[in-house]
């Protein structure tokens, strides 16, 4: 049976310092953050600071080889997947568990083309409503993390090995019967929620308070129920309406991940989100009008952010 005694992750953003946290508290130094000199001097200068705690990771710069590791965690954003891959080489092996903790319906994919590794478990996590201003993460809720193998993708004993480590470092879990239909069903919701939310600058409060936004961000997910008619993954109402008490539950003044990167003047996850399902409406001949538009105002709120950045370094 495996069992995971060293883990790595590579980034120590949102997502990746509220799991990385318990991870450091049940492993210690057997836990290790893979980031560039620049990244490892910013986290080292005041620390990462995980609700009111303060933590010291064990760093280690890609270019070190210090062999592989039993399990690897990706929680970058899906545009700096290809880049982490890179960089986390070296903690990769043949026996590698792989997790990716990214939204969207390719990571795995992109991860296994390039590393032909065949312990990838299809995973996402959801419930989890972590904001991150600097070195500062907080959350409400630290949600779950849902994963699974399936087809080519992980074997049950890599589930197995997953499932022990997280009862041991109390990381809440869960093992969906079919993986590929919960991270479809995650897919629509950051559609919805994620694009929308971002488009309208709305913390979950208004998605709390006003019914108007929230079925606009509905209408957004049911153009996704269609498209998986099509490609085979089924979702339907339900999978909407399963949605609405996680929602309900998140912190009021909380963003979505896409949001923060609005205000953080970054480039988004609009791509991955609108930019697929457009993709997939041509291919399954569904018609997509909503996510042609979320795409197009995204993009647009990034290029107008990209031209203030501009703009205001001149001004220095
Ligand atoms: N925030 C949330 O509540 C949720 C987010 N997600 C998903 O999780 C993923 C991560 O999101 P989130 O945590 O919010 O994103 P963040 O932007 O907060 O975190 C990404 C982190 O990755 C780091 N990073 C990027 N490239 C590298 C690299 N090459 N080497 C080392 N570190 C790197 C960044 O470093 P730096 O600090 O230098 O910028 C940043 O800290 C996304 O796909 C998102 O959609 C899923 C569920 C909920
Ligand atoms: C919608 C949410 C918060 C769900 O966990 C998310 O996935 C994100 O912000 O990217």
């Amino acid at each position: 049976m495996k069992k995971i005694r060293t883990v790595s992750l590579i980034g120590l953003g949102a997502i990746g310092a509220a799991y990385g946290s318990k991870l450091h508290q049940y492993l210690g130094d057997d836990f290790t953050v893979v980031a560039n000199e620049e990244r490892i001097s910013r986290y080292q200068q005041s620390g990462i600071k995980v609700l009111e705690e303060t933590y010291n990771f064990r760093y280690e710069t890609p270019e070190t080889d210090s062999g592989p590791r039993d399990l690897v965690i990706f929680s970058v954003k899906n545009a700096e997947l290809k880049q982490a891959i890179q960089e986390i080489k070296h903690h990769i092996g043949p026996d590698t568990i792989i997790l990716s903790l990214l939204n969207g319906i390719s990571s795995e994919e992109e991860i296994y083309e390039a590393t032909e590794n065949a312990h990838i478990l299809h995973s996402m996590c959801v419930g989890i409503d972590a904001v991150r201003e600097n070195q500062q993460i907080r959350f409400s809720s630290l949600g779950k993390i849902c994963f699974g193998y399936r087809e080519d993708f992980g074997t049950e004993e890599d589930a197995q090995a997953v499932k022990t480590l997280f009862d041991a470092a109390a990381i809440p879990y869960e093992i969906p019967q079919d993986i590929w239909h919960a991270i479809w069903a995650k897919f629509m919701l950051n559609v919805g929620v994620n694009q929308v939310s971002a488009v309208k600058r709305a913390p979950y409060e208004y998605f709390h308070k006003v019914p108007s936004l929230y079925s606009w961000m509905e209408d957004a997910m049911y153009e996704v129920v269609e498209i998986s008619k099509k490609a085979g993954v089924g979702l339907t109402d339900e999978d909407v309406k399963n949605f609405r008490p996680i929602l309900h539950a998140l912190s009021p003044k909380g963003k979505t991940s896409m949001l923060q990167d609005i205000e953080g003047n970054r480039k988004t996850e609009v791509e991955y989100f609108a930019g697929t399902v457009v993709e997939l409406g041509k291919k399954y001949h569904v018609p997509t009008p909503i996510n042609e538009q979320l795409l197009r105002m995204i993009t647009i709120m990034e290029k107008m952010n990209a031209l203030d950045v501009k703009a205001s370094s001149v001004n220095i």
